[in-house]
């Protein structure tokens, strides 16, 4: 501020016009600082979280364009195809992650050069189609945008010394190729370390995932003494082919997604993330077919367990060898182990057994009792349980458990509480609206002048969907076969009749 000079007084009157402007200058100052604070917290309130990184986005493009902030301060992952050295190296995850994440994001119109790999696989109904692959070839990079983070890969390819010809890494494949050494880069601003490392690589590492998994062909693996032996799975059976209460169906539907959604919810309330189905009913309801629907919806593998032969110590070297995203199924529980005999008391006559949430739309049609089949198999029902619920049951994650019966009656129920078989469902007899499925799967039809017959035998008939599919499979004309099929149950309504 300037002196004060009492003789002259000008001195002040400049020094007061003086301390007008600077506080002037200061008060807009501070309300642009004010507007700059509202405008930044009402941007906050108001724009969605994807029109911010947007802007944030656009901004440090027209910075970067003009050329203002100077040259920011860069970081570098490596990402290497194999970690550690020599004998000990192992395959990085992480590389082969960033390459199928990267794979998905490649536009081969932005790039100089691509590989490309094509592999056979099959689609969801079994169908042969081609898989895509692209790939960055060496020394090219990408630009991926992030929370309006800019990431940016480079593709490198090293080489160890003693020359040789170059060989790339194939799809799916991460491998060092001998003398020369495959890496990613992955660079961004320094100031985004902390969002690179917790969000954007978490985010590639769940994204590769999910194509893996959409992209991967489905197994079914047998057991053979200790060990599994897979075959590919094309089962086309999926929830909309399936013919059986839409209710019901949508109940599945439902419950099994929300099981995979778990991971966190399973690991917060220390369970291990598994869900037990029991599916019961009469032969040809389609309880097969409902397992493979639920590994096409879900894409796991299948674990067909064949408990004949199977002594209670190999499902000690078997069940710890299934993988993550399974189904293990052992189909007609009742037949292979002891799994009947606090329920059954060995002549057959039943007694009531079920606990837990039976979603069941109707379990009144349960077949009568035939005789036990004699046991083919070493395995006790305390050792299936054991396995079940065990230190196994945390060998690997994401499993479903299913077992299926055509006589529930004759499980034991410490089978059936919940926590093992979660979900009771009950696969019966052709209703009205099941046939409609298979009608409209089998002729794409929706309404025909026989569907009122058929509507009022069915309402009285116990029909399988299998029975039901076998009549409309005959011929592909729609009237012959629905006319069969009438014919077909007048005949079995008139059987059914008789006997009673
Ligand atoms: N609910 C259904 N929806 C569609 N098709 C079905 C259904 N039930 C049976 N089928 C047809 O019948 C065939 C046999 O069905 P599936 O093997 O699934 O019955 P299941 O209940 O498992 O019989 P089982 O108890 O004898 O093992 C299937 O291939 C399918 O064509």
């Amino acid at each position: 501020m300037a002196p004060m000079d009492p003789s002259s007084g000008s001195t002040v009157a400049y020094g007061g016009k003086a301390a007008d402007a600077y506080r002037k200058a200061l008060s807009t100052a501070a309300s642009a600082a004010a507007y700059a604070v509202l405008a930044r917290s009402m941007a906050r309130e108001l724009l969605p979280d994807e029109l911010r990184a947007a802007a944030r986005w656009g901004a440090s493009v027209f910075r970067a364009r003009l050329g203002w902030g100077g040259a920011k301060e860069r970081r570098t992952l490596v990402i290497r195809s194999q970690t550690g050295g020599g004998s000990g190296s192992e395959e990085n995850l992480l590389f082969d992650a960033a390459r199928t994440y990267l794979s998905s994001r490649l536009d081969p119109r932005d790039m100089r050069r691509l590989g490309l790999t094509l592999c056979k696989s099959r689609d969801d109904t079994g169908r042969r189609s081609w898989r895509k692959r692209l790939f960055m070839e060496p020394d090219d990079s990408t630009t991926d945008v992030f929370d309006g983070v800019q990431f940016t890969w480079t593709s490198v390819e090293k080489s160890n010394g003693s020359g040789g010809e170059k060989k790339k890494p194939n799809a799916g494949e991460s491998g060092t190729g001998g003398d020369r050494e495959f890496m990613l880069m992955l660079s961004f601003d320094a100031e985004h370390t902390d969002m690179a490392m917790e969000r954007y690589v978490p985010f590639v590492m769940t994204a590769a995932e999910e194509t893996e998994l959409r992209e991967r062909s489905l197994k079914i693996c047998l057991n053979e003494g200790r060990s599994w032996f897979g075959l590919k799975h094309h089962h086309p059976a999926t929830f909309d082919t399936l013919a059986m209460d839409p209710t019901l169906k949508q109940s599945i539907v439902a419950d099994l997604d929300l099981f995979a959604n778990r991971r966190d919810h399973y690991r917060r309330i220390g369970k291990a993330w598994k869900r037990g189905y029991l599916l019961y009913g009469p032969p040809g309801t389609g309880k097969s077919s409902l397992v493979a629907a639920m590994a096409n919806h879900l894409r796991y593998n299948i674990y067909d367990l064949d408990l004949s032969h199977v002594e209670s110590t190999m499902l000690r070297w078997l069940l710890p060898n299934m993988h993550d995203r399974s189904i293990l199924v052992i189909e007609d529980i009742d037949c292979c182990c002891d799994a009947m005999s606090r329920a059954v008391d060995g002549k057959g006559s039943k007694t009531p057994a079920g606990t837990g949430e039976d979603n069941s739309t109707d379990s009144s049609e349960s077949l009568a009792l035939p005789p036990l089949p004699k046991r083919n198999t070493e395995v006790t029902l305390s050792a299936l349980l054991n396995f079940i619920d065990g230190l196994w049951s945390t060998s690997c994650e994401e499993r479903i458990i299913v077992f299926t019966t055509n006589y529930k009656e004759r499980l034991d129920p410490a089978l059936l509480r919940p926590g093992r078989m979660d979900m009771h469902i009950y696969m019966g007899f052709c209703c009205w609206e099941a046939f409609k499925t298979l009608a409209r799967n089998y002729f794409v039809v929706d309404d025909h002048p026989l569907f009122p017959e058929i509507q009022d035998l069915l309402a009285v008939v116990q029909v399988t969907p299998a029975e039901v599919s076998e009549m409309l499979l005959r011929t592909s004309d729609p009237d012959v076969a629905l006319q069969g099929l009438t014919e077909f149950l007048k005949d079995k309504k008139q059987r059914q009749t008789k006997k009673a």
